[in-house]
């Protein structure tokens, strides 16, 4: 198992594909860890460096007493790249790990040269309606959040499936203190005059069914980025990388073999990708 010390915070993290490759990073959403992409991996091209981690407060990370702050998730994401000498890395982040990506763009461009932002925007819901969120977790647990929140994440289809239970297991066992700690980094983050700065080569991908993160919102947030492009995933929910891992994954091998080629801001690597290569 990899952890990565960074002093104040343990951060959990894991490793595929080429060591010697162009560095691909995700991030998590609130309520899941870095099994998030467990479908979608293997569905890469090989010659990438894929790196993942448990944004803090979830998975094996540490759970540091909250609220959080999203300047300190997007420290985080920025001292764990600087750690594992990642540079200019395709940063891919879903919903609050796609808020993640917009804030280390903005802070940090030399370690970011492309992100794919999945089911995620500049401001996701209300401060009220997140607060309203934090108190239902105090009051009741992430037992009393869970049928709601499966039904924003999952189409009624895959809520059928027998996995269900291990996506609803995953959230009820967020630590509280990291679920709740994040909810407040998503309350207070309105990303909207920032990623408006933002130039880089983006892909925004949506699910038709979600309810978290409705495909409108996602592509409002794709317009904000000059050179995003937006891909609508049909059927499903908030998390499509589990729904529609084959939809996802084609579309990200596709940005990959495109913006891989590119030169990105003091990368090291020449990196050459195989072409219709899967493992
Ligand atoms: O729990 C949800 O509603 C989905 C979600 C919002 C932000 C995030 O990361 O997940």
């Amino acid at each position: 198992m990899d952890i990565c010390d960074l002093g104040d915070i343990r951060l959990h993290w894991r490793q595929d594909g080429d060591p010697a490759g162009a560095p691909v990073v995700f991030a998590n959403s609130l309520g899941t860890d870095l099994r998030l992409w467990d479908k979608v991996i293997p569905l890469l091209p090989q010659g990438y460096r894929y790196i993942r981690y448990d944004m803090r407060g979830h998975g094996l990370s540490d759970c540091p007493p909250g609220p959080y702050a999203m300047g300190a998730l997007v420290r985080d994401a920025e001292r764990l790249l600087d750690a594992l000498s990642v540079k200019a890395c395709v940063f891919v982040g879903l919903s609050i790990g796609g808020m993640i990506a917009q804030g280390l763009a903005v802070k940090r461009l030399d370690l970011v040269r492309a992100m794919v932002i999945s089911n995620t925007a500049a401001k996701i819901g209300t401060a009220e309606m997140w607060q309203a969120r934090i108190s239902a977790a105090r009051a009741g647990g992430l037992e009393a959040l869970a049928e709601p929140v499966m039904e924003r994440w999952f189409s009624r289809r895959f809520r059928q499936e027998a996995e269900l239970a291990g996506w609803r297991n995953m959230l009820t066992r967020t630590p509280l203190e990291g679920y709740v700690g994040c909810c407040a980094a998503i309350a207070g983050t309105d990303f909207y005059t920032p990623t408006s700065g933002l130039t880089l080569p983006t892909l925004a991908i949506a699910g038709s069914e979600d309810g978290s993160t409705p495909a409108d919102l996602v592509r409002e947030t794709a317009d904000l980025i000059r050179g995003a492009e937006f891909h609508l995933i049909r059927g499903a929910g908030h998390l499509p990388c589990v729904e529609a891992p084959d939809a996802f994954a084609a579309r990200v091998t596709q940005f990959l073999e495109r913006v891989g080629h590119m030169q990105g801001g003091g990368c090291g690597h020449d990196h050459h990708p195989h072409h219709g290569h899967h493992h």
